[in-house]
């Protein structure tokens, strides 16, 4: 059983005359206690992929289901429910809200489903190294740590998918390591799934499964 479900997606950007094709046929399974990587080099897709599975970018053809719920193709407000209920979701360059301090950042999506857990938040981002930072404010945190406390924002109302674009981009070997171990304790814990785009080897010799993208479509295709 799956807990999320991408068939043949495609996606186009028209910027002028040309064309980007980011994606072109992808199909996926995202199967609960496991956690998958995306690879690929710069431009390959795996941003867009990752923006159409959490319902923040429709794709041009093809389907996302969470849960069994069409995501694909529904208003805002119906993919911003399903979203806050069964997707954890960490872009690049964060998704931390400017006025809100981290704690709060990480308390609202569980305020907002009426299960506000801040002792499990004030857990959550000590693992992550940020006990000191729970009342800074976004802007003052560096690359890292907004890292850090956007998948902390991401993982506290313990999703059944956590999305995470490049987790670990901006921090060194050893935090790296304990951001993969709360992702793989988040995983297992929970019966989640992950499915994280990086560039990293390391996180990729940790998952469950390796997905290679090229030029929008899986690379053995
Ligand atoms: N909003 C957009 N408008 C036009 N083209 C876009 C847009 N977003 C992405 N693209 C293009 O789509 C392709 C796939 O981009 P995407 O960001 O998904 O790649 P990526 O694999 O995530 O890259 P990176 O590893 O650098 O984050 C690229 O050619 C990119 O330039």
């Amino acid at each position: 059983m799956s807990v999320m479900e991408a068939t043949d997606l495609y996606r186009f950007y028209h910027v002028g005359d040309e064309e980007t094709r980011a994606l072109r046929g992808v199909s996926l399974d995202v199967r609960p206690g496991e956690l998958t990587v995306l690879l690929g080099k710069s431009g390959s897709g795996k941003s867009t992929l990752l923006a159409c599975l959490a319902g923040l970018d429709d794709p041009d053809g093809g389907v996302v289901s969470v849960n069994g719920r069409t995501l694909s193709r529904q208003p805002e407000r119906v993919r911003a429910a399903l979203r806050a209920e069964h997707l954890g979701v960490m872009l690049q360059g964060g998704n931390l809200i400017a006025h809100l301090n981290v704690l709060d950042n990480v308390t609202l999506t569980g305020r907002l489903n009426g299960k506000p857990d801040e002792d499990g938040a004030i857990k959550l981002l000590t693992q992550l190294g940020l006990a000191e930072r729970l009342h800074a404010f976004p802007a003052q945190l560096s690359g890292g740590e907004t890292a850090r406390a956007s998948l902390a924002a991401a993982l506290a109302h313990r999703p059944r998918v956590l999305l995470a674009d490049e987790p670990t981009a901006e921090v060194d070997a050893q935090t790296e390591q304990h951001v993969i171990a709360v992702i793989k304790d988040f995983v297992r814990r929970n019966q989640s799934a992950a499915v994280i785009a990086t560039h990293s080897p390391r996180l990729a010799e940790q998952a469950d499964r390796v997905l290679r993208i090229q030029d929008g479509r899986w690379q053995d295709a």
